[in-house]
């Protein structure tokens, strides 16, 4: 009986606690809805071209500068890494070209101040691949495409073309398919094939600028390679990349390295040109 009473009181105190986070959720504030105002032109969004000028973010209105007055441009088709120590602003970097948190200054995409574009138009354009990505309970194809606006080939191509068939081994008896059933977040599929089916997110999408958080330890070296492949041959030409780079190997390739250090960018160059970006990596 004793046992029962508490196993009830657990389960009021667990729920209670669903109850508050769910208070929690309702009380943040809301991003303002997108508007009919500041949908870009149709011509839009034709390259991946990115220009900063005097960027400074926090995280509140009133919390401390993260990043001060940053500038700089990446021209279309270019493929940056960024480095820099824990807390140097890398995350808060991508977080403020999509207007996740508070900034200052100006970051224009493709000609258009992102300030005055749509939200859906701009984190329709540039697309963040996080070291973790989260999936949503339900089907492949439901997360690939949730409003069903393309068809199946284009689909599986974009599967195939980011190297998500060639890991077929942990769902389905190893056949991984359109209709593969995903548990929430995505915890069927490792980390590697959850970086690598939100790469076939970019190519479906056609985004042009692509930010690849990159996931060192979690991710083997067939993974790793297949990643780097698909980056290679499927994302040219005018799509840029933007690497939150923690090995060396992966900034060797890179164009332009971006070494950042307490909020401010300290170097800004190609990887032969950029040693002390060799010594900021971590
Ligand atoms: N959610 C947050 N709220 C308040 N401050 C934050 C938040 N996230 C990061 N910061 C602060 O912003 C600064 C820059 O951190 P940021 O996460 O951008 O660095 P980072 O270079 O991406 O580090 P890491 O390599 O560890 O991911 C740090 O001083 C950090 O404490």
């Amino acid at each position: 009986m004793q046992a029962r009473v508490a196993r009830i009181l657990n389960q009021v105190e667990v729920q209670g606690n669903s109850l508050e986070r769910i208070q929690g959720y309702i009380g943040i504030e809301h991003e303002k809805p997108a508007t009919e105002t500041g949908k870009p032109p149709a011509y839009w969004s034709v390259s991946g071209e990115l220009r900063v000028e005097n960027l400074s973010a926090r995280y509140s209105e009133d919390g401390p500068k993260v990043l001060h007055k940053v500038s700089f441009h990446i021209k279309t088709g270019e493929r940056v890494g960024f480095v820099g120590r824990t807390g140097s602003g890398k995350s808060s970097l991508t977080l403020s070209l999509l207007r996740c948190i508070p900034t200052e200054g100006s970051v224009m995409y493709d000609g258009l101040k992102t300030s005055e574009l749509n939200l859906d138009a701009l984190r329709s354009s540039i697309t963040i691949i996080p070291q973790v990505p989260e999936l949503l309970n339900g089907s492949l194809l439901a997360n690939l495409d949730p409003f069903g606006q393309y068809e199946d080939a284009e689909l599986n191509y974009a599967l195939r073309a980011a190297g998500f068939f060639a890991l077929q081994s942990e769902m389905d008896d190893g056949k991984i398919m359109l209709d593969s059933s995903i548990s929430t977040g995505g915890s069927n599929l490792s980390v590697g094939q959850r970086q690598i089916f939100a790469l076939a997110r970019v190519i479906v999408r056609n985004s042009k600028i692509l930010i690849l958080d990159e996931a060192t330890s979690a991710i083997d070296y067939k993974t790793d390679s297949i990643i780097q492949n698909s980056l290679r041959q499927e994302l040219q030409g005018d799509v840029s990349l933007i690497t939150v780079a923690h090995r060396l190997q992966t900034i060797m390739d890179a164009d332009k390295i971006m070494v950042l250090d307490a909020g401010h960018i300290v170097e800004f160059d190609s990887p032969e040109d950029n040693l002390y970006a060799m010594a900021g990596a971590n």
